[in-house]
């Protein structure tokens, strides 16, 4: 792609040389050996040049069945017609409308946002590189759903910066939303490398982007209530220490945190963290317990629970999607703009972490009794000790902060979101009858 042909442009040109030394008039054969000499040299350094590029480039070096490089697949982008599609999608629709990039456009919570801004007439853009984290088929639903209310998602990876650089050139963004990750807590054992690529590098190289467009956008993301770790203080309050992360996925989470502080340091980009709290609802992450627990209840398949040493509760502060849009909103409507320009700073810009949770956690074997009632089908229960694997055994939010400063305030209690979610499945599955991934 794009990135790939300024590397091949960066080889130095050197035919002009040869055609300058060469006089039409002298064939003499010291002259005939020094260019031969010459261009034997200039095509080992070419040669040279080439290797060391392949060598180093991303996508022409995988590791073997390295899942992370599901990910680094070439994508189609630009041309008029595409350029097009992405200035409408992004156009503004209502008075101080806002043009936000919402990266993981066709996530769970990428899709929710992106069809809520629309519906308020701000400018919105999709970015999704469509990995098979989870069946890719339920993402390409949403992608259908967003596609009708306007919304366009460009298919590309966040650690595309020449993708990235095109779409700000295309597009004067105001704020970027960004919720495209590599998500789940259990999964970073199998996959580690996934995690760095989308959670580190990616955001660097958004950042970096952003830090360098005229005008800076101001930045909303998601971090996850997993920063706080072994904290055993509760309600876990901004406030806490967070530098005891249980999973991979939380210190990625943490390390983002910490970049935030960095490039809003840096460079005056204005940057708010989201800490999100077990989001659950329709057209969720078939990858989340209440998920795949529905899944398999309704299949008569076992389903494991944990539960913690001395049989000690294993609980969750599980968020419902329509309150995390709303905070994600206000979190967008309260960004102040970033100061600087050109990739240099103006002055002190705003850096923010809220908690968004439900502040009222429920045991997992809760979730499981009222899933079975609105199932009507038993659970088969399978009681497991709490694997070492990343989970932690309670999460609670207290969300003052963001209760004052949002006017955050969640209004879904686990029974009636779980409700909404059942209805959405049987409809989407059509009754449990099609696989769900
Ligand atoms: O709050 C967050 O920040 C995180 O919330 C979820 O992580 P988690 O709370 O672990 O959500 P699930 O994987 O759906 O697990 C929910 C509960 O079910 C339990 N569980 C999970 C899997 C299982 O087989 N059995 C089981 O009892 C877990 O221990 C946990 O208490 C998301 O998966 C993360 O991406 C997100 O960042």
């Amino acid at each position: 792609m794009s990135k790939q042909m300024s590397h091949l442009d960066d080889i130095p040109s050197t035919p002009g040389k040869f055609k300058m030394e060469k006089s039409p008039f002298v064939h003499n054969r010291l002259r005939w050996h020094s260019s031969l000499a010459k261009l034997t040299f200039w095509s080992f350094i070419f040669l040279g040049l080439i290797l060391i590029f392949f060598f180093r480039s991303p996508s022409s070096n995988p590791l073997p069945q390295d899942p992370s490089r599901r990910s680094l697949r070439t994508y189609n982008w630009g041309g008029p017609a595409w350029e097009k599609r992405v200035r409408s999608s992004a156009c503004v629709r209502s008075h101080n409308g806002i043009s936000v990039l919402v990266t993981g456009a066709a996530g769970f919570v990428g899709t929710h946002v992106s069809a809520a801004l629309k519906r308020r007439g701000d400018g919105v853009l999709g970015l999704d590189n469509f990995n098979d984290y989870y069946d890719p088929s339920l993402k390409r639903a949403r992608q259908a759903l967003l596609e009708r209310s306007g919304v366009f998602i460009v298919e590309g990876d966040i650690n595309d910066s020449a993708l990235l650089r095109k779409l700000f050139e295309v597009v004067a963004f105001t704020h970027v939303m960004h919720l495209a990750a590599q998500a789940g807590v259990r999964y970073a054992m199998e996959n580690p490398g996934s995690y760095v690529h989308s959670n580190i590098a990616g955001l660097v190289s958004l950042l970096e982007v952003c830090k360098s467009a005229n005008p800076q956008p101001a930045i909303v993301w998601a971090s996850s209530s997993s920063v706080y770790g072994l904290n055993t203080k509760v309600p876990f309050s901004e406030k806490d220490r967070t530098d005891q992360p249980a999973s991979l996925y939380a210190a990625t989470k943490k390390a983002g945190e910490e970049i935030a502080h960095t490039y809003n340091h840096i460079y005056g980009l204005s940057l708010t963290g989201l800490r999100f709290f077990t989001v659950y609802g329709p057209w969720g992450r078939p990858d989340m317990a209440y998920f795949f627990f529905t899944r398999d209840i309704l299949k008569g398949k076992s389903i494991p629970i944990f539960e913690a040493a001395n049989h000690g509760t294993v609980a969750r502060d599980f968020t419902y999607i329509d309150d995390v849009v709303k905070g994600c909103l206000a979190a967008l409507d309260t960004a102040e703009k970033s100061t600087g320009s050109g990739g240099k700073k103006k002055g002190p810009a705003q850096l923010r972490v809220y908690n968004l949770g439900n502040t009222s956690p429920v045991p997992v074997s809760d979730l499981v009794s009222i899933l079975e009632r609105l199932l009507k089908v038993n659970a088969k229960r399978d009681i497991m000790k709490l694997p070492r694997n990343g989970d932690v055994q309670f999460t609670h939010a207290n969300i003052s902060l963001a209760q004052r400063e949002l006017g955050y305030k969640p209004s879904t209690d686990l029974q009636t979101g779980l409700k909404k979610f059942v209805r959405w499945y049987l409809g989407y599955y059509n009754g449990g009858k099609k696989a769900a991934g």
